[in-house]
């Protein structure tokens, strides 16, 4: 199977973003770090999903991260940047302390487009995190996923364990978090973590392979899927995601239509065109 011809949408300095037919691509680019996100770069991966989010010819974003490292080990991310943690979050070069991944949690979440998170290395701590709030992850052979809050001096109390919980289950999550045990490809497809784990060499190939299957299919049936799949979770704001969708069919209808076009022409709109549907 041959890989897109992946085109630079932007250079930046912290992540690579790359587009081919209908697949943006995303990589934090940090792999001397093990990927391990600071504030910039969670703007950057703020402003390309946001991009990704914006192109009507973008269905799916694949996440990823550059390795090997010199080293030759592998990371998606390590979490947040440990040398510019300072009182009260994590300091950019503006001195601003913050914790913005979580804003790229809710993007990731929100967005109406499939989030794949392509996994080789290490997924530790927030960017254990990152990866399960994609909408799918594909794990490569190597993978390595873990939490490591408690063994840090840090937790993430929102998608990072409740949600983590929906998909392992209490027991488990319990587990991850307590322990901050490291798991394997194999254990994190058996807990259900993963969608799949396929050899290192294969990662990128399997997730255009994903990505190309799902852009067959019908946008807007992928659209209200996951907005009904979050609002199972997401309370109010799952709520207004699912009826944001509806609204949206809504205003394709002819019936919309009319109502609209009565309402500017000062005329009464034909409401006895459209039926009251059992
Ligand atoms: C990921 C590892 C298990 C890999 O171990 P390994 O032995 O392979 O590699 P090294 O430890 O030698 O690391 C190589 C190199 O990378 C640097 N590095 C690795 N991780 C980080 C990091 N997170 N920050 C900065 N730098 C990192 C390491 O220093 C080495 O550099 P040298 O120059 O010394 O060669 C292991 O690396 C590891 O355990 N890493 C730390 C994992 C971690 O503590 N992550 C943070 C968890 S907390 C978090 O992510 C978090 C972020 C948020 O924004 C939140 C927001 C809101 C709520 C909660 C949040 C949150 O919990």
């Amino acid at each position: 199977m041959s890989l897109p011809d992946w085109q630079v949408v932007k250079p930046f300095r912290d992540i690579l973003y790359h587009k081919a037919d209908g697949i943006a691509k995303i990589t934090i680019n940090r792999p001397e770090k093990r990927n391990a996100f600071r504030p910039e770069t969670v703007f950057e991966l703020n402003e390309a999903l946001n991009d990704a989010r914006e192109d009507t010819s973008v269905g799916v974003v694949l996440l990823t991260g550059a390795g090997p490292h010199t080293d030759g080990k592998y990371a998606f991310c390590a979490g947040g940047d440990q040398s510019v943690r300072g009182h009260a979050g994590y300091v950019g070069a503006d001195g601003v302390p913050r914790l913005n991944i979580l804003d790229v949690q809710k993007l990731i979440r929100s967005m109406p487009k499939v989030v794949i998170a392509l996994v080789a290395g290490y997924a530790i701590g927030g960017g254990h995190v990152l990866h399960l709030v994609c909408d799918l992850t594909i794990a490569a052979d190597n993978a390595i996923c873990g939490q490591v809050g408690p063994k840090m001096g840090s937790f993430d109390g929102g998608f990072g364990s409740s949600y983590l919980a929906r998909i392992v289950g209490q027991k488990k999550a319990r587990e991850i978090w307590y322990l901050c045990r490291q798991y394997n490809a194999e254990e994190s497809l058996k807990m259900g973590l993963v969608n799949t784990v396929v050899p290192i060499e294969q990662l990128e190939a399997e997730g255009v392979q994903w990505a190309r299957e799902i852009l067959d299919h019908s946008p807007l049936a992928i659209r209200c899927l996951k907005a009904a799949f979050n609002a199972d979770v997401d309370g109010q704001s799952g709520l207004q995601e699912l009826a944001g969708n509806a609204t949206l069919l809504y205003y394709m209808s002819e019936e919309a239509k009319e109502f609209h076009s009565a309402q500017r022409e000062k005329r009464k709109p034909d409401a006895r065109r459209f039926p009251w549907l059992p």
